[in-house]
């Protein structure tokens, strides 16, 4: 099987920058659905754009490239140990040249092994099957996301909907309820895969495990395949939209499984994948390791999309357009208003969990007097002359800096922070108080924002690894719209309290 580590290599560079064509065909749809002029078209018109560029580039869809899953299915007599050796090694060349972010963090130290590689890193299941071909299929899913998984124990309340008993109406409510808190945090318009019934871990695997259905394919249990229909058809008037921006397209895609459980336990896990749905498979040759036949892609190709300018994405949006350049006055920041779309030109820096921690009881290396903070964990790379290259750029999941944001605000006189999903009351309240805004860049357009990026000046605290070091970019055209202002208003706010108030709808019982 000499070939097989130059085979996952192939594999994982295809699922890490070509999103597979019934995926696309879904973010398609959702865009021709979508109303013109609003933020979730212009979301899903970078996301389309970006789509297109991962795809040219050969580099990253999304920056968070997640955490390496195989499934695999062998037939009697292959070498596991071998093969184990040879997705390791491409791995670890993935991650080498780009296609993969340095993911692997050992959870004690915070230490980033470089490689992709570390203690139960990647995952690889096995199982054995009568074919005489061995089936490698392979998921990049992303923390932000994954950070949107969920499992219920029933019976339980859910709020808005209720009590949810053991039965196929509680199981509906949890699914809607795991659409309506995923809100856009997990880079809405997502795809669900559920589990009925297992354990705690058996019942999330089974969840994950419906992510390697193809999106248009019918449920085999009628029962599901109702119920699947069903949170299709309902899912969306929540109205939680792309990026939690509010719009018509909220969910893509509803995959459910059923196992046998104990009387004691009634699990259902969700596991929420985000629009960067990027899983991919492959037969392969027992004898040589090479590929015989891809598994999610068709023989059609994606119909070419031409990526739009900024300049064109502009004009299909009546919204204000505001140029800024760091250092930010308070005034221009006050002026800013929920809506308003902030081109960015100058420098910026990076900034995401280590560093929020650390900079609690630390000074800042550099000064951030007016400047502005972007929740980016980068790919990045080292072009031949020792310097550093951008190969994508997305925006992380914000939330989880809410403990800090305000006090680092108020400590450094930030004036904008960049991120994606939004932030809760404190940070509200200390943009209002110390003069800031939060930006909402679209989550997982890691080559568009890429695209921005016209120069590394430096980087400070390499010891949190590539994610979570602080880089100092020079960007041009950063485009990222105004969800939070100066004045209170919050559009994730608007938005959850809108979306809670039409889950109450679906509080009456549906499937007796
Ligand atoms: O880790 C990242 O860069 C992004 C993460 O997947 C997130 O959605 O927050
Ligand atoms: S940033 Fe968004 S698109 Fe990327 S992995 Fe996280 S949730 Fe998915």
């Amino acid at each position: 099987m000499e070939a097989l580590k130059d085979t996952i290599l192939e594999l994982i560079t295809e699922t890490s920058t070509n999103l597979s064509p019934d995926v696309r065909a879904a973010i398609r749809k959702a865009k021709q659905q979508e109303d013109a002029g609003t933020r979730a078209a212009l979301a899903l018109s970078t996301i389309t754009d970006n789509i297109a560029m991962a795809e040219e580039n050969v580099s990253p869809i999304c920056q968070d490239t997640g955490m390496p899953t195989f499934k695999i299915k062998v037939p009697v007599g292959v070498n596991q140990l071998e093969m184990t050796k040879a997705i390791k090694a491409a791995v670890v060349e993935a991650t080498k040249t780009g296609k993969l972010r340095p993911n692997s963090v050992d959870s004690l130290t915070g230490e980033n092994s470089g490689d992709n590689l570390g203690e139960g890193v990647p995952v690889i299941h096995y199982e054995q099957w009568d074919k005489d071909e061995i089936d490698i299929r392979l998921i990049l899913k992303g923390g932000g996301c994954e950070n949107k998984n969920i499992q219920y124990s029933l019976p339980c309340e859910l709020e808005g909907l209720g009590r949810a008993g053991r039965d196929l109406d509680g199981i509906r409510k949890c699914i809607l309820h795991s659409v309506y808190q995923a809100q856009g945090q997990g880079c809405s318009a997502g795809f669900i895969g559920v589990g009925i019934g297992g354990d705690r871990t058996t019942g999330y695997e089974l969840a994950k495990k419906q992510l390697f259905r193809k999106v248009n394919d019918t449920n085999p249990n009628p029962e599901l395949a109702k119920l699947e229909d069903y949170i299709m058809e309902n899912a969306n008037k929540l109205s939680i939209g792309t990026m939690g921006f509010g719009g018509n397209t909220t969910l893509l895609g509803c995959k459910i499984g059923s196992m046998h459980r104990i009387p004691a336990s009634f699990y259902v896990s969700v596991a929420y994948n985000c629009w960067a749905f990027r899983r991919q498979g492959v037969t392969v040759d027992p004898a040589t390791g090479k590929i015989k036949e891809w598994l999610y892609k068709d023989e059609q190709p994606a119909p070419q999309v031409t990526v739009n300018e900024p300049e064109q994405l502009k004009k299909n949006f009546d919204t204000r357009e505001v140029v800024l350049t760091p250092p930010i006055t308070e005034e221009q920041v006050r002026d800013l208003k929920v809506g308003d779309v902030v081109i960015l030109n100058g420098l910026i820096h990076t900034g995401r969990d280590a560093l929020h921690k650390y900079l609690m009881d630390h000074n800042s290396p550099v000064d951030l007097n007016g400047g502005v903070i972007y929740h980016c964990g980068p790919v990045m790379l080292k072009d031949k002359d020792g310097n550093w290259e951008v190969k994508a750029a997305g925006p992380t999941t914000s939330i989880r800096e809410e403990p800090y944001q305000a006090d680092i605000i108020k400590k450094f006189g930030i004036r904008a922070v960049i991120g994606k999903g939004g932030m809760g009351a404190k940070t509200l309240q200390g943009l209002k108080e110390y003069g800031a805004v939060y930006l909402n860049a679209i989550g997982g357009a890691a080559q568009y924002y890429a695209n921005c990026i016209t120069g590394v000046e430096g980087v400070d605290f390499m010891e949190f690894g590539v994610p979570e070091a602080m880089w100092h970019l020079r960007v041009k055209n950063f485009a990222a719209i105004v969800t939070m202002d100066a004045h209170g208003n919050s559009l994730h706010k608007d938005v959850e309290k809108s979306s809670l108030d039409k889950l109450a709808q679906f509080k009456a019982p549906v499937f007796s």
